[in-house]
Formats: structure tokens, C-alpha cells, sequence
């Protein structure tokens, strides 16, 4: 008799007599426990215990999940420093996967700067040192001939969300060879938690090139390839295997390419977007949430965001994702193209990019100036810095992208006081360490008239006996909800108008935090929802939604039939599948 194809190839969900779900498994005994999508740890009944062959090998309380929840948690609490904490969570998410979403869930804002930025940061920069469980899929030069083979290994048959780096350009730390393998699996945690993709729909990537980092090389201990990094037409030919290999194997799979250099992050969007549905989450995923942001910043300066000025500094992945995204939503507030370019300067290390300037890349021309855009200016040397683009350009917003600690000075940001009563200040660079400017001394230096968010969590700013919220601007608000939302619509393709829908559901949802301009992270999940509905109606609308079920559905059924798919974290019965092995 023919087995059913399995989601993973040790369960299948399936619905009882009874109409309630349930996992049909296939292993049983010693090495089920070692499911972390299966284990329950203390939480077998005693027909499972029975049934598959783990009596006397797990305590003979049986816990309930609540209190599973209590005695982690106390233990979570002991932990005395960040990385500790982040590797107590992991490896709890090694050994019992509900038990650490259902935590997870109850202490989302207290353990996301944990599991997330910017305690992931350490995490990759350790990680071939803290390395335990076998967690994603990591194909490297030595085997990428064989992706194939080597994706038959992955147990599960049903990805529909992989995260993908090659650790670059990893947040602001740059190369981080192997250990890049950490943010493709907290990237991915925040597609459950966050999202509502099952835990058994995604898969961690780390396309492993090398590194041109020698003392990762010279680290006996260090676990990726111990060569250079690949370039030129090797590098694509290793790109294009493992596209081909996850097209063949999981041809329902969304990529998110993560944390790429600026060289390369442009290239890999272009040639596989209409390949396979994918999207570069720090060009597009960033620059969905820096444009909600300053919308929802314009609203409460009460002004339209016509009328900003941007300075945009950092011209790699997240400056230039963040720069375009703010040229089409002008586009969108009725500007033409040129008006909209005209609006919006982009810096990078020489200063503003203009052409003629040496290393301007080809993803760089659309924003680079002539000297006749810059005639008139009182600039002192050959380009002009960063003071003097926000004086000359008269600056209203201020976006940092570079990775460079404490690049926004005081005189640069008081100046934009000259331009506007309310400066927008996005210091965006991660992890904390490498934040432009603290939001405290932002507040400071423009006596409380800044309105601020950046990208790694900070407390809200105590100035004159006032409270000034600090937004969190990072792209933890887009993608879970974009990646969703293209996983339900099973979107053939991730088009601008799908990310632009994300920016825009993110700054409506934003309007009901009052002074806020982004929502508080506890909110994460309800945003992540919205954002999904409204990308999956946009998918419908632009004709790339290959779920049939959803295109006649309206609004509301549409939000329904989301919230149905949206995982949760709690145990489902085991029942041992009629082929099971012994
Ligand atoms: N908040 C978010 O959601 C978010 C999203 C994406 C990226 N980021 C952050 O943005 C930063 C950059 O990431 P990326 O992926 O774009 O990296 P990248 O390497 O692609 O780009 C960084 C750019 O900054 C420029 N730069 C370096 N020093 C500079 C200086 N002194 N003045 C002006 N420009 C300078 C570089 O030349 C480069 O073009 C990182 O810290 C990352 O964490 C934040
Ligand atoms: O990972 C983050 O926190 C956001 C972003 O993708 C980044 O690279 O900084
Ligand atoms: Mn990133």
C-alpha cells in the first residue's frame, strides 16, 4: 500500500475521527526524543509513553506545557549574560520545539533582543564555538555538485520559508563566514513567532563560500570551508545550484537572501526574483519599514511626506533598499520620478554620491548627483560630507545605514533644527553596538523635538522630565508578515507592489500607538497578521497568487482563512503511524 507523503519524514498531520489533529509518527523510542518537533520532553501521556516505546525514559510526572513553561523560565532566569540566555533558548529550541514557541510567546519583548538583534550579532561571531545540534541545512564548495543529495537529507518535505545567507555582510559586524548560519536561524524563529509559519515550513540556509576573514581561517576551530570566498562566475554557479536544488526539492519555497554584501545583494535579488518567488530582506524588507516609518513620522509632524527632505547614509543593501522604497512611496504621494529623486540624497563614504566618483557602483548611478544638482552649495572639498549635504540639502530626515558607531554628530543633527521644527532621526544600524548616534543624545542635542527609531531595541528617553519614544526600525516588522503573506498566497513572484502593501499596512497599523513610529514589539505578531492579509490580497490583485483558494475570498474571509494557517505552539497527540519502525 502506498505511504502518504509525510511533511517530515518522521510525521504527518492528520485529522482524527474526531475532527482534531494529530501527528501520525513513524519513529518511535529513544530517537524520538531527539525530534525537537516531536519531543515533548516531560509532557507524554501515558498512552504515548505506551504507544511508542519511551516509558522509562522520561520522568514519570507527566508536566502540562504550563508548567513546563515555569520550570524553563526559572532557569532562563538564572542565566547571567545575553549569550547565555540566547543559548539557553537554543538550545531549548534543539530539544522541544512547542515548549520553546510557547515561551517565546509569553515573553516575546523580553527575549527577542535574545533570540534576535542584537544578542544573534555574538552568536554568529561565536558561533563555531557554542556549535551543538544539527539545526538548517548548510551546503558549502565541497559539496555544492551535490545540493541535491544533500537537500534529500533535510528531514522535511514541505519547506515553504528559507532564509538563505552567505554571511558577507552580516548586520554592521561584516563576514562572519559559517557563523552567518545564526541569523538565517533567528531570522526564521521570527517567522513562527511572529509570523505563524509552522516551525516544519522553514529552513535555515548557510551557503557556505568561504570566508575572507584569516583569522576564521587560521581558527582550528572554526567549522566553515577554511578557504577565500568565492567570486565572479564560481560564485554564481554556486548561487544557481542551490536555486536549482530548492526549486526542484521544495517548489513551494519562498527565499529570503539575508545579510549579503552590497556587491552581491543587487545581483542575487535581479537574477533569481522571477526565477523563484524570493526577496533580499535588507534591501526590500528594510526599506518597507524605513518608509513606514517616515510616514507615520510625517503624520505626527503633521505634514505630508512630500515634504521631507532625505538624507539617506549608507549606499549598500539597507541605504539604497531604504532610498528606493522612499522614492516609490513619493512616487505613489503623486511626485514624478525626477521630483521624487530630487528629495532624496544618498551618502556614502566619500560623501554624497556623485558621478565620476571613484568605486560608484551600477545600483548606485539612480541616486548619484551632477555638479549641477549641487550648484550653489557651500561645500569645502571635493564632495560633500554628510554636515554639508543636510545643511545645503535642508534636510528633514536623517536615515543611517553604515554600521559606523556615533556618525551622527551633534552640530550635523542641530543643524537640521534650522530646516525643520522636527528633525526625523533614524539611527538604523545593528546590532547596538554600531548604532549612528543614541537615541538619548538625539533627544539631547535637539531639545526634545527629534522624532527617533533605530534599528536594535533601546529604552524610551527620560529628557526634562518627559518621555520620548524610541521606534524600533527594523525589518522584523515586514518580513514575517511579507514572507507569510507570500506563503499563503503561494505568491509565483515577490513584486515591489506586495512590499510596498507591507510598508504601507505597517504604517496604518502604526497610526494607533499615539506618539509611536513604529509599534511596540509586543504587537508584533498582530502587525506581522495585517501586513500578511494585505500582501496576500495584493498578490491576488497583481495576478501572482497561485492559491486558488484564497483569490474569491473577501476581506474578511481572506483574514480568517490566515489566521487559521498561522502556527500556534501546543502539543498535538502522537499517535504511531501503521508503518512505523520499531
Ligand atoms: N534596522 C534594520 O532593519 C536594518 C536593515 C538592514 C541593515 N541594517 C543595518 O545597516 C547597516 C549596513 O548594512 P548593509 O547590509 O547595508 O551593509 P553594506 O555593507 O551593504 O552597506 C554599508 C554601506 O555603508 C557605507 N559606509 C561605510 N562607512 C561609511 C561612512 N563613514 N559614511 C558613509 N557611508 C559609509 C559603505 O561604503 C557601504 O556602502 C548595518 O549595520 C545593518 O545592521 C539595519
Ligand atoms: O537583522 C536585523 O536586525 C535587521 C537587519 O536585517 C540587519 O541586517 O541589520
Ligand atoms: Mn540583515
Amino acid at each position: 500500500m502506498p505511504v502518504s507523503p509525510r511533511v517530515s519524514r518522521y510525521y504527518d498531520v492528520r485529522r482524527g475521527e474526531d475532527g482534531h489533529r494529530f501527528l501520525d509518527v513513524n519513529v518511535t523510542g529513544f530517537s524520538l526524543l531527539h525530534i525537537p518537533l516531536l519531543n515533548k520532553t516531560t509532557a507524554f501521556t501515558r498512552e504515548e509513553r505506551l504507544a511508542l516505546g519511551i516509558e522509562g525514559l522520561v520522568p514519570p510526572h507527566t508536566s502540562t506545557l504550563e508548567e513546563q513553561k515555569d520550570r524553563t523560565y526559572l532557569r532562563y532566569l538564572e542565566q547571567t549574560t545575553d549569550l547565555g540566555r540566547h543559548e539557553y533558548l537554543r538550545a531549548l529550541q534543539d530539544r522541544n520545539e512547542v515548549l520553546f514557541y510557547a515561551i517565546l510567546a509569553d515573553h516575546l519583548e523580553e527575549m527577542l533582543p535574545i533570540l534576535y538583534t542584537p544578542t544573534v550579532g555574538e552568536a554568529v561571531r561565536v558561533f563555531s564555538h557554542i556549535y551543538r545540534y544539527p539545526r538548517g541545512f548548510a551546503v558549502s564548495t565541497e559539496d555544492i555538485g551535490r545540493v541535491e543529495d544533500l537537500l534529500g537529507n533535510v528531514p522535511l518535505n514541505d519547506v515553504r520559508m528559507i532564509v538563505a545567507t552567505d554571511s558577507s555582510a552580516i548586520l554592521g559586524i561584516g563576514d562572519q563566514g559559517f557563523g552567518g548560519m545564526a541569523i538565517s536561524i533567528g531570522k526564521l524563529s521570527l517567522y513562527t513567532a511572529a509570523g505563524g509559519v509552522g516551525p516544519d515550513k522553514t529552513l535555515p540556509v548557510e551557503l557556505d563560500v568561504g570566508t575572507d576573514r584569516q583569522d576564521l581561517i587560521d581558527d582550528p576551530l572554526y567549522l566553515g570551508v577554511h578557504h577565500k570566498r568565492l567570486t565572479g562566475s564560481e560564485y554564481d554557479e554556486f548561487l544557481d545550484r542551490f536555486v536549482e536544488g530548492v526549486a526542484a526539492r521544495y517548489p513551494k519555497a519562498i527565499i529570503q537572501w539575508e545579510d549579503f554584501a552590497r556587491g552581491t545583494a543587487f545581483r542575487v535579488l535581479e537574477r533569481y526574483r522571477k526565477v523563484v518567488p524570493s526577496f533580499n530582506d535588507d534591501i526590500q524588507g528594510t526599506g518597507a519599514m524605513a518608509l513606514a516609518g517616515v510616514i507615520s513620522a510625517s503624520r505626527l509632524k503633521g505634514e505630508r511626506l512630500t515634504d521631507q527632505v532625505f538624507v539617506v547614509v549608507g549606499a549598500g543593501a539597507g541605504g539604497l533598499g531604504v532610498a528606493m522604497a522612499i522614492r516609490q512611496g513619493l512616487m505613489r504621494a503623486g511626485l514624478s520620478y525626477a521630483d521624487a529623486n530630487a528629495r532624496i540624497f544618498v551618502v556614502d563614504r566619500h560623501g554624497l554620491l556623485m558621478h565620476g566618483q571613484p568605486g560608484l557602483e551600477a545600483f548606485q548611478l539612480s541616486f548619484a548627483r551632477s555638479p549641477q544638482d549641487v550648484a550653489g552649495w557651500e561645500v569645502a572639498g571635493e564632495w560633500p560630507t554628510l554636515h554639508e549635504v543636510v545643511v545645503n540639502a535642508r534636510a528633514t530626515s536623517l536615515l543611517g545605514l553604515t554600521g559606523v558607531p556615533g556618525l551622527f554628530r551633534q552640530p550635523t543633527v542641530e543643524a537640521m533644527l534650522v530646516n525643520t521644527a522636527r528633525p526625523i532621526v533614524f539611527p538604523l544600524s545593528n546590532p547596538t553596538s554600531n548604532v549612528e548616534a543614541q537615541p538619548a543624545d538625539l533627544v539631547r542635542w535637539t531639545h526634545g523635538a527629534a522624532i527617533v527609531a533605530s534599528g536594535s531595541p533601546f529604552a524610551d528617553v527620560e529628557y526634562g522630565g518627559e518621555r520620548y519614544p524610541v521606534g524600533q526600525g527594523n525589518n522584523a516588522f515586514i518580513f514575517p508578515g511579507l514572507g507569510f503573506g507570500a506563503v499563503i498566497s503561494r505568491a509565483r513572484e515577490i513584486t515591489d507592489g506586495m512590499v510596498m502593501e507591507a510598508a504601507q499596512t505597517l504604517a496604518d497599523e502604526t497610526a494607533q500607538y499615539g506618539e509611536r513610529v513604529y509599534p511596540p514589539v509586543s504587537a508584533i505578531r498582530e502587525i506581522s497578521l495585517r501586513v500578511a492579509v494585505r500582501v496576500a490580497r495584493q498578490a491576488i490583485n497583481e495576478g501572482v497568487c497561485a492559491e486558488r483558494r484564497i483569490r474569491n475570498l473577501t476581506d474578511a474571509e481572506l483574514e480568517a482563512f490566515v489566521r487559521r494557517r498561522q502556527w500556534v505552539p501546543k502539543y498535538l497527540p502522537l499517535r504511531k503511524a501503521a508503518d512505523a519502525r520499531d
